[in-house]
């Protein structure tokens, strides 16, 4: 078996394929999509992305891709810890305060908005394809007056120093990693797994009064629990929405297809995206 990750090595999402995936060997991608259009392909068999953020919210390319480009399920997730440091090259260590840019994921720079803006006001934060892919490019211009926001790992592999510890915003900071695969996974019974999450994709008619209510009714009445709801726009014009709902429970012949049966008579359309095992890493 083959796992593919958003590269180059020691990102956060390869931190979650070492943790799931140790024994199989992993291929490092350059993007979201390149890295699941791989398991379309099957060049790989399995792709772990970052699906959501505890700070940020959800990895929009992740979830859009999901929806609109490929027909993959989802096998499994894992929730870990994500702690954000600054590091630049030993070059630059005594001075580090004098950086002018700092470069990482899009995501990682949203979880240390606060810290940039104290104690780093008015250096340019740039995003960069992920945290290790910047740490590389900090590692490869050791002339330059740059920084990257990355893991522990990432400046062992590319032989940075830390310059500042821990950088995110809020001590809760963990991210939802989900493994996506044509064909079925035996995930390992672990300490850390939690239980079973079954994701929806919910598609309103539109302009139909109340059919959001009438959508959690069904849920509500069969006393299914929803950890998560989100809108995500249809891209069919301005205002068209479907919901992303997360129901704490795996799939079972009667209460899911029954709350799926009566949003489907309400003119809905509802597509399963998984239903799942997940596994929570703790600080
Ligand atoms: O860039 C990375 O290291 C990734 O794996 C994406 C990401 C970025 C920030 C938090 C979690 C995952």
């Amino acid at each position: 078996m083959k796992t593919g990750y958003l590269g180059p090595r020691a990102t956060f999402t390869d931190l979650a394929v070492r943790e799931m995936f140790p024994e199989y060997e992993s291929v490092a991608y350059t993007t979201i999509p390149d890295c699941i259009d791989a398991v379309v392909n099957d060049e790989i068999d399995i792709a772990v992305v970052p699906l959501e953020n505890a700070l940020e919210g959800s990895v929009n390319i992740t979830l859009d891709y999901l929806i609109h480009e490929v027909d993959l399920p989802i096998r499994g997730e894992l929730s870990a810890p994500i702690r954000q440091h600054l590091m630049v090259h030993p070059n630059q260590l005594d001075n580090w305060k004098e950086i002018k840019t700092i470069i990482s994921h899009t995501h990682a720079i949203a979880q240390c908005h606060k810290f940039l803006h104290q104690e780093l006001k008015g250096v340019r934060a740039e995003g960069y394809t992920s945290t290790a892919g910047a740490a590389q490019y900090v590692a490869e211009h050791s002339d330059e007056p740059i920084g990257a926001i990355a893991n522990e790992l990432a400046a062992k592999e590319y032989g940075l120093v830390i310059a500042k510890y821990d950088i995110h915003d809020f001590d809760f900071n963990h991210t939802r990693f989900i493994f996506l695969s044509k064909q079925a996974l035996n995930l390992p019974i672990k300490p850390n797994y939690v239980g079973y999450k079954t994701t929806l994709m919910v598609t309103l008619p539109a302009d139909h009064s109340g059919a959001l209510h009438q959508v959690l009714s069904a849920f509500a009445w069969r006393k299914l629990n929803l950890i998560k709801i989100e809108s995500r726009p249809t891209k069919t014009g301005l205002g068209n929405y479907f919901f992303i709902v997360d129901l704490d429970t795996a799939l079972d012949d009667v209460l899911i297809p029954g709350a799926i049966a009566e949003i489907e008579a309400l003119d809905c359309h509802v597509k399963i995206l998984g239903s799942y095992p997940y596994y929570q890493l703790k600080k």
